[in-house]
C-alpha cells in the first residue's frame, strides 16, 4: 500500500456535496492533507499566480503539491451501506426469481462455498479489490455464515486499506440444511469472536475522537432467519455495545413480508420485529425498505435509523420501488447499497444511475413528473432525484446511514480525506465523456469552469465507470483506482 507519508497539498478541481439540494464546485482549489490522513485546511480560487503566495501563508512552501490536470476533480469517495461479499461469484445470474426462491436456488448455495477459508481467502482478495477500484471508500458488508471466512474477509479489508464495517450473517432457521448456523449460542458465540477480532486489528488510540478504519457490525440477516432466541440475545449485545453498528433486511419483497408476519404474530410490524427485540436504533442500517407501511416509518423515523436504498437489487429482483423521496420528506437517513448480488453491479455508480431510474418511474407512476421543488411540503416524494441529491445519497446520505458523517462524506477541515480523483480525459480509456468536449477549459472564466465541472460530474455519474476512477484514498492513504500499482 502506497501512503502519503508527509502532509500533502492537491491543487485542481474539487467537487464537494453540501445537501441534497446543492453542491459545490471549485474550480482551482487547494486542499491539504495532513501526515496521519485527516484535511488540514481548504482554499478556493487560488489563482496560479497567488498559489506561491498561498501556500507561503499557510507555511506551506516546501510541501509536496499535486496539481490536477484539465479533466480531472476530486469528489469524496463513495459510500456503500449494502453489499455482500460473497455473492458477488454469482453476480448477474437468478435475475428471473423473486428474494425467496433467489436465495434458496442462487445465494445460499453460493455463500455456502465460503466453508473453504481458500476460495474466501481468493475470492474475498478480488472482491475488496474490485470494490475498492470502483471508487468505494466505506463499504458495509454482508460476509457468510462463517466465522473464518468473514475473518479473512476483515483481514484483506483492513490490509487494502478500506474503510469497512465487516459482519458475519446470523442464520439459525429457514436456511437449508447445508447452510445453516447449528443454534443460536453457536451463532452468538462466534459472532462475538468476530468482534473482538475485527476490534483487535486497529486497536482504538484513546486520544484519537475517529473511529478505526475496519470495524464490526451485527449482521442478523433478516428476521426470518432468526429464532426469537437468537435475535433476543443480539439484541443483549447490542445493548451492552452501544457504538456497534447492525445491519439487516427489511420489508424487501411481498412474500417475504407475509412470512415475517407469520413468524413474530405478536409485532406489531416487520419493522416491530427487530424493535421488539431491541436492534431497531440510530446506529441500525436498513436495507431496501420498499414497502414500509406509515406506522413503520414513523417508528423508524423515531429510532433514528437509517435506510440503505437498493435500487438495482429491487429492479432485478422485482421486489418493487422504495419510495425514497417519501424517506427524505421525513428527513430519515438515507444512504445507497449495491446489494451484491440482488444488485448486479459492486458500482455505487450503477446504485446512482438505477435510483435516478427508480425515482423517475416513482414519478411517473403518481403523475408527479416534475423535479424536486421546495416549494410544496413534499418536496422529495414522487419527484425525480436531482444530480446533487444522487451525490448526496452516494457520499454524505451513506455517511450519515453510517455514523460516519463527522468524518467522512464530504470534504472539510478535520475530516478523514476519503477521495476520488475523477478523470474525464479520453486517455482514461471512456471517451464518452471528455470526447464530446472541444472547449479549451483552461481559458473559460471561473464562473465557465464552474458549469463545465457540473456538467462533467454529471456525465460521470451517468456514464462513468472504473476506468475515469484514477486514484482511490482512505485516510490520505493512495489505495486504489486505475493508476494504482499492484
Ligand atoms: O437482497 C437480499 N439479499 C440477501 O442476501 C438477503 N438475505 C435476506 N434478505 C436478503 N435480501
Ligand atoms: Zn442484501
Amino acid at each position: 500500500m502506497e501512503s502519503i507519508k508527509k502532509s500533502c497539498i492537491f491543487y485542481g478541481a474539487v467537487i464537494n456535496p453540501k445537501s441534497l439540494q446543492s453542491f459545490s464546485v471549485s474550480p482551482q482549489c487547494l486542499l491539504a492533507v495532513d501526515a496521519i490522513g485527516n484535511i488540514d485546511w481548504i482554499v478556493d480560487d487560488v489563482e496560479p499566480h497567488t498559489l506561491q503566495d498561498v501556500l507561503a501563508s499557510k507555511g506551506c512552501i516546501e510541501s509536496e503539491v499535486i496539481a490536477l490536470r484539465e479533466g480531472e476533480f476530486i469528489i469524496p469517495g463513495f459510500i456503500d451501506t449494502h453489499t455482500h461479499a460473497p455473492q458477488v461469484p454469482n453476480m448477474g445470474t437468478g435475475g428471473q426469481y423473486e428474494l425467496l426462491d433467489w436465495l434458496e436456488n442462487v445465494t445460499f448455495p453460493t455463500e455456502a462455498k465460503f466453508s473453504d477459508v481458500n476460495f474466501a481467502r481468493e475470492t474475498y482478495t478480488s472482491v475488496v479489490r474490485r470494490v475498492i477500484d470502483s471508487g468505494t471508500t466505506t463499504c458495509c458488508y454482508y460476509g457468510s455464515l462463517h466465522l473464518e471466512a468473514t475473518k479473512i474477509l476483515a483481514d484483506i479489508v483492513y490490509a487494502f486499506g478500506q474503510r469497512a464495517f465487516v459482519g458475519k450473517c446470523n442464520m439459525n432457521r429457514h436456511c437449508p440444511g447445508h447452510y445453516i448456523e447449528p443454534s443460536f449460542e453457536d451463532s452468538v458465540a462466534d459472532t462475538q469472536t468476530l468482534i473482538s477480532y475485527i476490534r483487535s486489528l486497529s486497536p482504538q488510540q484513546d486520544n484519537s475522537s475517529q473511529e478505526p478504519l475496519v470495524q464490526p457490525i451485527l449482521t442478523p440477516r433478516f428476521a426470518i432467519s432468526c429464532t426469537d432466541d437468537l435475535l433476543s440475545s443480539l439484541g443483549n449485545l447490542a445493548s451492552s455495545d452501544p457504538k456497534l453498528r447492525i445491519q439487516t433486511h427489511i420489508s424487501e419483497n411481498k412474500s417475504e413480508i407475509s412470512f415475517t408476519r407469520e413468524l413474530f404474530p405478536s409485532a406489531s410490524s416487520y419493522a416491530g420485529v427487530y424493535d421488539m427485540f431491541g436492534l431497531l436504533r440510530q446506529n441500525t442500517i436498513l436495507a431496501h425498505a420498499v414497502h414500509l407501511t406509515e406506522d413503520e416509518i414513523d417508528l423508524i423515523k423515531s429510532k433514528d435509523a437509517g435506510i440503505s436504498h437498493c435500487p438495482t437489487s429491487n429492479f432485478n429482483l422485482s421486489s418493487g420501488i422504495a419510495p425514497v423521496g417519501v424517506y427524505l420528506d421525513k428527513g430519515i437517513k438515507v444512504g445507497l447499497g449495491t446489494d451484491v448480488s440482488g444488485g448486479f453491479n459492486v458500482s455505487i455508480l450503477n446504485a446512482i444511475q438505477n435510483a435516478s431510474v427508480a425515482a423517475k418511474v416513482c414519478s411517473l407512476q403518481t403523475g408527479n413528473s416534475g423535479s424536486e421543488s421546495s416549494s410544496m411540503s413534499a418536496i422529495y416524494a414522487n419527484k425525480q432525484l436531482s444530480i446533487p441529491s444522487l451525490f448526496y445519497l452516494a457520499t454524505i446520505g451513506g455517511a450519515a446511514v453510517c455514523g460516519l458523517e463527522n468524518q467522512v462524506g464530504s470534504f472539510a477541515t478535520g475530516k478523514s480525506f476519503d477521495a476520488l480523483i475523477v478523470n474525464v480525459r479520453d486517455e482514461a480509456g471512456n471517451p464518452t465523456i471528455w470526447g464530446l468536449d472541444d472547449t479549451n477549459f483552461t481559458n473559460l472564466s471561473i464562473e465557465d469552469k464552474k458549469k463545465h465541472l457540473e456538467g462533467w460530474l454529471e456525465r460521470f455519474l451517468f456514464c462513468g465507470d472504473d476506468r475515469n476512477i484514477e486514484r482511490v484514498y482512505v485516510q490520505g492513504t493512495f489505495v486504489g483506482g486505475r493508476t494504482f500499482r499492484r
